[in-house]
């Protein structure tokens, strides 16, 4: 601990197959793929298509994160696709616990995420049943955002809960997140920490260099 889950948003999209590679060999322990459909977000990125065309090129779990609405369309195609995990926002369907529980019938590890000004309690009725929750420290849409530090608050609260409720359940932190950032949010209960500038940084002579930086190790 900490993950380092690069988002594959600061890659190059004109060699993504390779962009994925080169993240697993410097070091990545997932590979986090942001999914956005100019309605949910105001940016548009990738589909299942593109998840299917990377599966290949990495055996780490693939962590695809919907910002789309509405998203139970969606979910059996990302699931065939070779996404393991799968996150959703509670805004972007009318019924979170039915979107999860079809993530589980899918076989799929469920995370739901949480925007900035999204509050903690839209967990309480799901918590006990997902794997993973994903607390965005920026507004999502793009990468290269600044941290909005109000959210430390969110993630220790989260992570008291999952700890006190004795849960298993991760803690993943999104946005904004460099080596400066890192130590903050582990300090306040992040699991698992999505970078996408702070990896891709350089190119990739530096990816390994960047990950070891963000877990600390530099
Ligand atoms: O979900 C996202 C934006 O919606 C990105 O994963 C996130 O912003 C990562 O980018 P960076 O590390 O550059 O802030």
């Amino acid at each position: 601990m900490p993950l380092i889950a690069p988002s594959i948003l600061s890659a190059d999209f004109a060699k993504l197959g390779e962009e994925v590679r080169a993240i697993d060999a410097a070091g990545a322990d997932w590979v986090h793929i942001d999914v956005m459909d100019g309605h949910f977000v105001p940016n548009l990125t990738i589909g299942p298509g593109v998840v299917k065309a990377l599966r290949p090129h990495s055996a780490k779990p693939f962590d695809v994160h919907l910002m789309i609405s509405p998203v139970d369309l969606f979910l059996d195609a990302f699931a065939e696709a070779g996404a393991d995990y799968i996150t959703v926002h509670p805004e972007a369907g009318p019924h979170l616990h039915r979107t999860v529980q079809r993530v589980k019938a899918l076989g799929k590890k469920a995370g739901v995420s949480l925007n900035p000004a999204t509050p903690a309690k839209m967990l309480d009725y799901v918590l006990e049943d997902i794997d993973l929750v994903l607390i965005m420290s920026v507004n999502p849409g793009f990468g290269g955002q600044k941290f909005i530090s109000s959210q430390l608050r969110k993630i220790e609260a989260v992570a008291n809960r999952i700890a006190k409720q004795n849960l298993d359940v991760l803690v993943e932190v999104d946005g904004g997140i460099d080596a400066e950032t890192a130590p903050l949010a582990i300090a306040a209960g992040a699991d698992v920490l999505v970078a996408g500038s702070a990896t891709f940084r350089g190119g990739p002579d530096h990816y390994a260099p960047n990950i070891r930086a963000l877990r600390g190790d530099a």
